[in-house]
Order: structure tokens, then C-alpha cells, then sequence
């Protein structure tokens, strides 16, 4: 079997991420000599700015890139980061003390106004966090004694290292520059780890993110409180480089505007991209307003502006998705579409084995959706290394009854228990309490992180078990040579066909290592061989002992592998038992395969 994927091969992978590491690191060398070999001080100010504006927008980046949280109200932590270093500057505390109480506050702060807000999403969301970012501009203008309110603070004039206010301005740079590469290794720390994986695939789909074990508020919490934290110790530096903060400018609404256009304008949730956003646009509106003085104020608004316009024609994924074409162009190895695996072409004979104990109980589960019955007293087991297949026409309650077995949908009534590793029985909740019980879910709509590879996917599933990022690729790849997708793993995930991504959604649960496994409709849409390589796949999983319930309309499938059907009709069971016996009720005929399948 050939690889004939159109992606690149994992030795021009790594060329390509050599050549990006040595471009960034030559990038990062000349923020920090050009201004001292041309030792200007006007440079030196655009290059010191260059290194804030970077450090924040990859700060912010870590909750709008990575979580996908457009975030309008960052101004909010860099403000507390400031004031809290001036404050304490101002009673003779250092700031670089200031630095890190403005950190913790900020996190803290972070956390809290986020809780709620987390609950809106899309532009909802962007305005709770401009609304919150007014409540603290006001904040700060009423408590005048603390923040001297309207008229600002100056710091003390103490010069040194330790007060952090220098003469010249090459201390100022050094610190700069060393607080943007720190925070450019927290953004990248987080991004290659369980952490960036989790808040991507959070941000891509958040209920298959859920599904797959990841706590989807805790971890946005985390990321936000980190944000957060960086920004406000970014926030104490740049007010001791001005010596002056006042709440207008502080929790000013166009300089959180301004964080994100960064990001945005670099590439949105890539490390490197707020980096580079801020080294385009810092010198261009600094030379800008050098050049025009008085003339140009407000100038800035109106580049950012027209160079946000130019890269969403031109390169909507931003610079850093026009490095990477860049790169790709010339590493990538071209291809054909990709080809699908070839199988057997007849479907694997197999004895059903004797049913386990039971690991499932579902008891008279009721669901409502206004006056609609959707799910009328339904029960039934699972047990051990049982295929259990969910039949009934569209409409019967199939989908409601998965999620209320999953813990995305609470019952009105009755009871889902599951018995643990531990052999004690359980009631989870949630979908991370199920997940944690063993119990793994696909969707009937397939719901790849369509911004990941195959890999990458796989992998968001493997960290429920394997929290290191090796592992969790090692057991990625282990699975993904189970499910025939090994030759696609660097593929992205939204370039498979319907088939492959149907296998991608089981492959991503079957990295949880579950004991459960929900199947909603894994089959519908799918070509004949890949149906037949579905019933394959399916048997060699619970040949690993995993117990499965599968929703299914392919009858062909159903009669050659469930070991006991349920039919399922507006809401309730109306029949159950081996799948013979079921096909030829007369009531199941009637309600759902009709007198034709009975003939064939
Ligand atoms: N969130 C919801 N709000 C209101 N009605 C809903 C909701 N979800 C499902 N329904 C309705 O509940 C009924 C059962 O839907 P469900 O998706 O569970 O059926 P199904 O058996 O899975 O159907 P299919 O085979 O077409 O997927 C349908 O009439 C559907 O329109």
C-alpha cells in the first residue's frame, strides 16, 4: 500500500519546522541588535514598542487565537498590571514585586469576570468583556485616592534596575525583549502541549471537544487566567516606561482593539503571528507619526485599519498564513487526492462471544421537549463485549436517547448508571464524568478540529488517558494504524473524504481507550466497501472488550453484528432481542422496515 496523501511527508514536516525555527530566530535577533547597532533613540522607542505590543498581542492571542474568545476587554488586565506597579512603586515598593502582585490580581480577576462571560459566545461575548473593560475605566476614575483618578499618576523618579526606570533606553529594551520572549515560550509551551490541543479543539467543536474528556470551561479559565496574568506584568513594564498612567489610556478600549488587530493581522492563533503583526505595523505607524507629528494623530487607527482590510482580501489567515504557504511551497511533496486503503471485500465471519456483566443500566428515562414525548420510559443493559444496535425510524428519539447516555442532555426522568473500573456502580452527570467512567461517544454529524491534522485529532481523544504530549502522540499513532488512517496523519482533517472522517470521529474515541462506545450513525453516507470495512472495524473493537451501542440504518450492518437490537418508535421501545427475531416482528415491519426488507 502507497502513501498517495497530497500532504507533507513527515521528514519535509520537520525541514519545514527547522527553516520556520531559524526564521524566527534570526527575526527575534534583529528586534534586539538593529536598534543597538543603530543606537538611535527614536529607534530605540520604536523597537522597545515593538517588544510590548508583541508580548501583549501574544498574550492576548493565548485567549482569542488559541480559545477562539474574542476578547475586547484585555486593556482590563494590562490597566490592573499598571496601576498595581505605580501603586507600589509609589510607596516604595519595586515593581518588579508590583509586576507579579499585577500578575496574580489580574488572574484572579481573569477567572472571575470569565466564569459568566464564557456562557455567551461569538459577539456576545465580545461585548460582555468591552462592558466589563467600562466598568474598570469607571472604577478607576471614581476611587480617585488609589488611582488618582482623571489626572493620573506619575511614578517617582528613582533611576536603576530595581525601580525599573532607566536613563537610556537600552535597559528598557533588554527588559522588553526578555518579557516578550517569555511570554512567546508560554504561548508556544501552551500550544504544543495537552493545553493548546485542548483549547484548539474547544474552540473547533466544543461539544466533540467535551466528549473526548476535555473540561472546555476549565480549561478556557486556565488560558484566560494566564492570558491575563502575562498581560498585566507586560502592563507594569510599559507604565513604568511612560512614568505615567491615567484610566483613559489605561482601560482604553482602542488599545485592547489594537492587541487583537496584531494578532489578527500576524495569524490568528499561531505563535508567531502577533509578532509578526506588531513588527509590520509598530514601525509603520511610529515612522508615520515621526514623519507627520501633530498632523498624524489618530493616524494608527487608520493603517490598522487599512492593513486589516488588505489582509483579510489578500491573506485571510494572516502573515503567518503567507510564511507558511511560503514554506509549504517549498517543502511539500505533491500527490494525488487522497486514495482510500483497500480491504477485503468480504466482511469478517465472526461467533458472537458470551455477554459479559452488565457495565450499562438505562431505567425509564423520560424526555420532553415542550409537548413533544421524545423518550417514554425507555430502559435497558449493556453488558461487557456486547453490540447493542439502536434501530427506529427518523424522528423516534435515537440522538436524544445517546445524549442522555453521554451526559450532554439531562433526562426529566430516570436513571443512567455506569459501573466504573472499580466494579462499583455510578451516575455520572456530564460528559467529562462519563468520559472518565469509560464511556466515549461519535456524532451522527461528523465534528473534526477541522484546523488540526489527522494526528492532532486523534491525539485531543488519547489525552484523556495520556496527559504527555509523546504519549499521547505515540497512542494517536497506535490507533490511527487500527482505524487504516496511519497514512493520513498529517493530513488535515477537513481534506478526508466522508468515509475517512467518519473513521476519524471512532478513531478520536477510540484514543480514550473507552470500555463504552456510542456509535450514532457511523455508517450513514458511506460507500459499500467502507461499509464493509466499518462492520470490520467495528468487531475488531469489541474484539478489545470495548461494549458498543450503535444507531444504525444500515441494516446490512445491524443483523451482522449486534448481539441484540432495540427499535426505538416515536420515544419508546417497541421491541427488543436477537436481530432475527426483531426484523420479523410484525410491529417493527410496520413501524419501521417495511413489508420490502421482509421480502428481501
Ligand atoms: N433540542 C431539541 N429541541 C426540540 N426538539 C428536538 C430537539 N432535539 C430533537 N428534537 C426532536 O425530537 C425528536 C427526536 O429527535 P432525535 O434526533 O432524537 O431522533 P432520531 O431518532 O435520532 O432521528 P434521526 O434518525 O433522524 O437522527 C425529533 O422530532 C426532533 O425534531
Amino acid at each position: 500500500m502507497t502513501d498517495q496523501t497530497n500532504t507533507p511527508k513527515p521528514a519535509a514536516k520537520t525541514a519545514k519546522r527547522t527553516a520556520g525555527a531559524i526564521a524566527m530566530a534570526a527575526l527575534l535577533a534583529a528586534i534586539f541588535i538593529t536598534p543597538v547597532i543603530i543606537d538611535d533613540q527614536f529607534v530605540y522607542h520604536i523597537f522597545i514598542t515593538i517588544c510590548i505590543f508583541a508580548g501583549l498581542s501574544t498574550a492576548w492571542n493565548i485567549v482569542g487565537g488559541f480559545a477562539g474568545q474574542l476578547s475586547l476587554g484585555h486593556a482590563i488586565f494590562y490597566g490592573i498590571g499598571a496601576y498595581a506597579g505605580i501603586m507600589l512603586t509609589n510607596i516604595g515598593i519595586s515593581p518588579w514585586i508590583g509586576m507579579f502582585a499585577g500578575a496574580g490580581i489580574a488572574a484572579a480577576v481573569a477567572a472571575i469576570i470569565s466564569y459568566p462571560c464564557f456562557r455567551l459566545h461569538g459577539p456576545f461575548f465580545a461585548l460582555s468583556t468591552i462592558a466589563l473593560l467600562e466598568v474598570f475605566r469607571v472604577l478607576a476614575l471614581h476611587f480617585r485616592d488609589f488611582t488618582g483618578g482623571a489626572t493620573g499618576m506619575m511614578i517617582p523618579l528613582n533611576i536603576g534596575w530595581e525601580w525599573m526606570v532607566f536613563r537610556e533606553r537600552l535597559p528598557a529594551l533588554i527588559i522588553a525583549f526578555g518579557m516578550m520572549c517569555f511570554i512567546l515560550a508560554v504561548a508556544w509551551w501552551i500550544r504544543s502541549h495537552r493545553l493548546g490541543f485542548q483549547l484548539v479543539a474547544t474552540r473547533e467543536r466544543e461539544s466533540a471537544a467535551r466528549a473526548a474528556g476535555v473540561g472546555t470551561v476549565k480549561v478556557r479559565l486556565f488560558a484566560v487566567s494566564i492570558s491575563a496574568a502575562l498581560t498585566a506584568m507586560m502592563g507594569t513594564f510599559h507604565g513604568m516606561y511612560l512614568t505615567f498612567i491615567e484610566p483613559e489610556s489605561a482601560f482604553s478600549l482602542a488599545f485592547s482593539i489594537q492587541i487583537a488587530m496584531f494578532a489578527l493581522i500576524g495569524g490568528l492563533g499561531t505563535v508567531f503571528g502577533p509578532l509578526l503583526g506588531a513588527v509590520l505595523l509598530v514601525p509603520l505607524t511610529e515612522f508615520a507619526r515621526g514623519a507627520l507629528g501633530a498632523e498624524a494623530i489618530g493616524l494608527h487607527g487608520f493603517v490598522y485599519g487599512a492593513v486589516l482590510v488588505l489582509v483579510v482580501i489578500f491573506i485571510p489567515n494572516g502573515l503567518m498564513g503567507l510564511v507558511g504557504r511560503w514554506f509549504t511551497s517549498r517543502t511539500a511533496t505533491t500527490g494525488t487526492q487522497a486514495a482510500e486503503i483497500s480491504t477485503p471485500d468480504e466482511v469478517r465471519t465472526f461467533t458472537p462471544p458470551e455477554p459479559g456483566e452488565e457495565i450499562m443500566r438505562v431505567r425509564n428515562l423520560n424526555k420532553h421537549f415542550g409537548g413533544l414525548h421524545v423518550t417514554n420510559d425507555v430502559s435497558f443493559t449493556l453488558r461487557e463485549g456486547e453490540i447493542l444496535g439502536l434501530i427506529g425510524p427518523n424522528g423516534a428519539g435515537k440522538t436524544t436517547l445517546f445524549n442522555m447516555i453521554s451526559g450532554f442532555l439531562d433526562a426529566d426522568s430516570g436513571t443512567v448508571e455506569v459501573k466504573g473500573p472499580d466494579g462499583k456502580w455510578h451516575s455520572p452527570t456530564n460528559p467529562a464524568d462519563f468520559a472518565t467512567l469509560g464511556v466515549g461517544r461519535t456524532f451522527q454529524i461528523v465534528q473534526p478540529f477541522a484546523a488540526m491534522t489527522v494526528e492532532e485529532n486523534i491525539m485531543v481523544g488519547a489525552f484523556h488517558r495520556y496527559p504527555h504530549v509523546d504519549d499521547a502522540r505515540a497512542a494517536a499513532r497506535r490507533t490511527a494504524e487500527k482505524m487504516g488512517l496511519a497514512p493520513y496523519l498529517h493530513a488535515e482533517a477537513s481534506s478526508l473524504t466522508i468515509g475517512g472522517l467518519k473513521r476519524l470521529e471512532v478513531a478520536r474515541v477510540m484514543a480514550m481507550e473507552p470500555r463504552v462506545l456510542l456509535l450514532d450513525e457511523v455508517m450513514a453516507g458511506i460507500n459499500q466497501s467502507d461499509v464493509r470495512r466499518a462492520i470490520d472495524l467495528m468487531l475488531s473493537i469489541r474484539d478489545e472488550g470495548v461494549s458498543i451501542i450503535a444507531i444504525e440504518h444500515v441494516m446490512q450492518a445491524v443483523m451482522s453484528l449486534s448481539d441484540h437490537v432495540i427499535v426505538l418508535s416515536s420515544g419508546e421501545v417497541i421491541a427488543e432481542g436477537k436481530p432475527r427475531a426483531v426484523v420479523e416482528d410484525p410491529q417493527v415491519i410496520e413501524a419501521y422496515l417495511g413489508k420490502e426488507f421482509t421480502h428481501a
